[in-house]
């Protein structure tokens, strides 16, 4: 290690490999500190949370589908979920990560140290080695901070251990029933997971919708099929204590009404991991939202960054990707606006749901004129063919420009359809001309041949 480089980055997630990697290819000298690489995108996030779905899906399809076309023993399908064949499945899939990450760094010449940082002053940081457990002083021009973030606990008295993200390999056998406390996106993904292998599910959500940044029409499609699919939900709720008796929990609501569960799983929000950075003593600014940053994602230490999920601003793997590249372009002279409005959001439950640029409150507050037109798919036969009839499309475009601002999907094919939307929000494709384009046959993409056709012959609303 050397006592000075050009940049240092803290953390080696999806947001610090990518700047690391684009600054050294750069011809920087770059130092990447972290515990491990991969980041909790590997170990807890995105990757292990997705695999951990799709694990799921199959398991749910091999049980509930194969039966209608494969003659197979009854006891066949009735196997349960095996948790240390899945975990092994997972950590394979990390490990390929991992590898691919750390040949990035390599490839691209950026130095790597195993350890915990904080800052030691306004240009330099103190280095605890995790093999050695010696400390080290590294002195920095730039610092980029790409420590993720991290699970605040909750804040009500309990007798049981709580599961979360992290820890659900853990477990040696399916639970008869869990509670998901919070139906944010991790509540509503691992809702989904725990049902998929045949427990009983309770939703508890302390306000008085689910996935509250969706538009409120998508997420009233998902409260209803949840119900359907037997996924209970239980709103405006306040937990007060939780009490483990003997293999069950009791969550004690403030109504003196009450709830059995075999496990608890914990998503109430994730908080950005810089509370251990010593940030103070490089003279970064904090308020009570955490750090202050300026339009380049700078501190009030303009030789500091804070990009991925440490920024505060959006914890998703888009977004470590662009607020890091942003910054590494940022630091190498290139100066941009960013734009929020492009970010997509997609979650892999039953059915998908995802989103795309504005809602039509975002977009009246944004100055545009907004109409919406909706297209509901009952008979689209992408749809059938995989066994799901119900779909909303509602897409958000601007009256005048008749470009297209925002698309909010419900039903299979969400996470299709979100990314051709994506497109065609960032290159300023007008609705009314989608309905001329000329897609594959069976696609969730022929959707936006009859969105077009619609506003075509009645307009929009
Ligand atoms: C359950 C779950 C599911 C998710 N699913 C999705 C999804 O489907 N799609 C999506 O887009 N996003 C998803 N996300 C979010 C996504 O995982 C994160 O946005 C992404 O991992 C953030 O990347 P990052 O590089 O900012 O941080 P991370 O990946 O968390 O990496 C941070 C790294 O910094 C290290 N570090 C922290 N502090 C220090 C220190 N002081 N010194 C040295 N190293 C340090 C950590 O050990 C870690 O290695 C999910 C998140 C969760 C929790
Ligand atoms: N598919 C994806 O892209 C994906 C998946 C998982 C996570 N993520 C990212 O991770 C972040 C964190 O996810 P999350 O689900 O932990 O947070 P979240 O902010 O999405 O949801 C937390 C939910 O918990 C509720 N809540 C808070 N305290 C509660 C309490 N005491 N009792 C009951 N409910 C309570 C909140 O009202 C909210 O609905 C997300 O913002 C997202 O950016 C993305």
């Amino acid at each position: 290690m050397q006592s000075k480089y050009d940049v240092i980055v803290i953390g080696a997630g999806p947001a610090g490999v990518n700047a690391a990697t684009q600054l050294s290819s750069a011809g920087f000298s770059v130092l990447v500190v972290s515990e491990y690489i991969g980041g909790g995108y590997c170990f807890s996030g995105s990757i292990m949370s997705n695999t951990a779905l799709y694990l799921s899906y199959l398991y749910n399809k091999f049980k509930t589908r194969t039966v209608n076309f494969i003659d197979i023993p009854e006891e066949a399908v009735k196997a349960p979920f095996d948790f240390k064949k899945s975990r092994k499945y997972v950590e394979n899939i990390s490990t390929k990560i991992v590898k691919a990450f750390t040949d990035q760094l390599n490839e691209a010449g950026s130095e790597f140290f195993q350890g915990i940082a904080e800052f030691a002053g306004k240009d330099k940081l103190k280095i605890l080695s995790r093999q050695t457990g010696k400390k080290h002083e590294v002195k920095f021009g730039k610092c980029i901070v790409a420590t993720g973030s991290y699970n605040p606990p909750l804040e009500i008295p309990s007798t049981k251990k709580f599961l979360y993200a992290n820890n659900i390999f853990n477990l040696q056998t399916v639970p008869a029933s869990v509670a998901v406390i919070g139906g944010g996106f991790v509540g509503c993904e691992y809702a989904t997971f725990f049902r998929r292998l045949g427990c009983d599910v309770h939703i508890v959500e302390k306000t008085d919708r689910i996935l509250s940044t969706f538009d409120p029409q998508v997420t009233k499609r998902l409260e209803d099929s949840f119900k359907r699919n037997g996924i209970n939900l239980r709103k405006n709720a306040n937990i007060v204590n939780v009490e483990k008796v003997g293999n069950k929990s009791i969550l004690f609501f403030d109504d003196d009404d009450n709830m059995e569960a075999e496990e608890i799983f914990v998503a109430v929000g994730r908080k950005p991991a810089v509370n251990n950075l010593s940030l103070e003593k490089a003279g970064v600014q904090m308020n009570e939202n955490g750090v202050e940053l300026d339009q380049s994602f700078r501190t009030s230490n303009k030789n500091i960054y804070l990009v991925g999920d440490a920024s505060g601003k959006t914890m998703l793997v888009n977004w470590a990707y662009k607020s890091s590249s942003f910054v590494a372009k940022h630091i190498s002279g290139v100066q941009r606006k960013f734009k929020y409005e492009f970010m997509p959001k997609v979650l892999y439950i039953d059915p998908e749901v995802s989103s795309v640029g504005f809602t039509e409150k975002e977009a009246r507050v944004k100055g545009f004129s907004p109409l919406t037109v909706k297209y509901t798919y009952t008979n689209l036969e992408k749809s059938l063919i995989i066994g799901f009839n119900k779909g909303l499309v509602k897409v958000i475009y601007d009256r005048e420009t008749k470009r297209i601002l925002g698309a909010h999907i419900f039903g299979k094919g969400a996470s299709e359809l979100v990314t051709a939307f994506t497109l065609l929000i960032q290159s300023g494709i007008k609705i009314d001309n989608i309905s001329e384009y000329i897609f594959n046959h069976p696609t969730f993409a022929e959707v936006l041949n009859e969105l077009g056709k619609k506003v075509k012959t009645k307009g929009g609303k």
